[in-house]
């Protein structure tokens, strides 16, 4: 028996065969995921319309945004088809379809990875090592390794930074920790050793974290060191290498306080591997057999984009009621299970703003240590440009000029919006699109 799902898009692909473009229509106003995907024969929908030469029902697909990049199981795409079949008409429709064009509004991306903040690796994570239980004890020992204390999620950091100034890591020696490494209410996570390294030791990296305040088994605690407060806005305000091993350290601290218990079957676990897995104590769980994701640390991708109309010259960004006034950012949103980026990314405007999306193009990613996100940045054209806001998340989305998001970014005076933080993903979205130059 066929799924209702696969029935559906066989009754798609059929209307498409015979160029039914009303039915193409009503179906894709139920249903637009039906848009760019193919049936058992590995056909989309605008190849079948470019197989039979059906020039108005390849006009309604091309209008939904459909993707015209999409290639069969011999790799042709629809307007290949078209030549081959010797339909002009729909070839030269494919040539100057929207969808081309639109995806020449797509900026390139960079030769370079972007050194966002978060994204730094100074540490080699040598997971190898994770289960070697012999060389972490002598790592823990050697009187260089370095330690950072997190209380509730935040590190111990040292005071005296002023305002606009980078905050740093308290970096503890093993003789300071002694007593909390002892200490069996201690979590520790190894964390990786350095890469740039004078001499041939290995200088290691662990965290360490308890429920009750850490720096009370410390000795010789430092009295100008505090905790961190919140996550916002200081994690921002660490150094690029600091920021990089926070977001690791602090990604898998939050995955231990949110799944002390066996999420199969609610039993007490132990913690292994250096801290990056948890084993049910119970004898015969399922979590046992094999490979289980629950025992390992989660990360949760989040696509985030901006969205550019159709005009090239403007882009969507919506406002959340908890940013600070005036802010206005990229949407974003969780993908969800069974869902690819771009269709994520397709979702999750048209949820918040009703605007429909044609092409998506990956540009990069940002590890996002609240707990822990795995932004992932893309651009991508609207095809609709009718803003309808989901009240229930976003309170205003508006489309923006070239110049409005110039003005924002060199915070001009006559700027009619604020940019989000330099450390967040959503402003290189932005900035990558205006092909600023890295001094903004
Ligand atoms: N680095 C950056 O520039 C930005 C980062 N973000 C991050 O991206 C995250 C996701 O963006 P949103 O617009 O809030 O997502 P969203 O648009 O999917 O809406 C959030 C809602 O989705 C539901 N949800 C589905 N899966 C979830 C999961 N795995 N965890 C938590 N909630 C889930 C919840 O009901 C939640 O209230 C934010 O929590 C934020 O930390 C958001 C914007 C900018
Ligand atoms: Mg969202
Ligand atoms: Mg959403
Ligand atoms: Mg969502
Ligand atoms: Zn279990």
């Amino acid at each position: 028996m066929m799924s209702v799902r696969s029935e559906l898009l066989e009754r798609f692909l059929d209307a498409a065969s015979r160029g039914d473009e009303q039915t193409l229509s009503l179906m894709l106003s139920q249903s637009r995921e039906l848009l760019d995907r193919r049936g058992e024969q590995g056909w989309s929908a605008l190849m079948l319309t470019a197989r039979h030469g059906h020039y108005a029902a390849a006009r309604v697909l091309l209008s939904s945004g459909c993707d015209t990049s999409v290639t069969n199981r011999s790799g042709q795409t629809a307007r290949d088809v078209a030549l081959f079949w010797g339909h002009r008409h729909i070839v030269r429709l494919l040539t100057s379809a929207p969808g081309h064009e639109l995806r020449q509004l797509l900026p390139s991306r960079d030769a370079e990875e972007p050194d966002i903040h978060f994204n730094r690796e100074i540490l080699d994570r040598m997971s190898d090592k994770r289960s070697d239980g012999e060389w972490l004890a002598a790592r823990r020992a050697s009187p260089e390794t370095v330690f950072l204390l997190f209380h509730a999620l935040s590190p111990l950091v040292l005071s005296g930074a002023e305002e606009d100034e980078e905050i740093k890591l308290c970096k503890l020696r093993s003789a300071a920790v002694q007593e909390l490494l002892t200490d069996s209410r201690t979590l520790e996570v190894f964390l990786g050793v350095e890469k740039q390294q004078e001499g041939d030791g290995m200088l290691a990296w662990f965290a360490l974290s308890t429920e009750e305040d850490p720096t009370q088994l410390l000795k010789d605690k430092d009295p100008s060191s505090f905790f961190l407060q919140g996550a916002m806005p200081g994690l921002l305000r660490l150094s690029a290498d600091d920021a990089g091993v926070v977001a690791q350290a602090r990604s898998v601290l939050a995955w231990h306080s949110r799944y002390r218990f066996c999420p199969t079957c609610s039993s007490d676990t132990k913690v292994e591997e250096a801290g990056y897995k948890r084993t049910c104590l119970r004898a015969g769980c399922r979590s046992l057999q094999g490979v289980h994701n629950t025992c390992y640390p989660r990360v949760d991708p989040v696509v985030i984009m901006l969205v550019l109309h159709p005009d090239g010259k403007q882009c969507m960004l919506g406002r959340k009621k908890i940013f600070p006034p005036g802010m206005f950012s990229c949407l974003a949103g969780f993908v969800e299970p069974g869902e690819t980026l771009e269709a994520a990314v397709r979702r999750e405007v048209q949820e918040e703003s009703g605007v429909q999306v044609g092409p998506v193009h990956y540009l990069s990613c940002q590890a996002w240590p609240m707990p822990s996100c795995l932004m992932i940045g893309c651009h991508c054209v609207a095809v609709t440009t009718d803003i309808k806001v989901d009240q229930n998340e976003i309170e205003e989305a508006r489309w923006f000029t070239r110049q409005q998001v110039m003005d924002a970014l060199v915070k001009d005076k006559r700027a009619v919006f604020i940019m989000p933080p330099k450390q967040a993903i959503a402003h290189y979205l932005l900035k990558h699109w205006i092909g600023c130059n890295a001094n903004l």
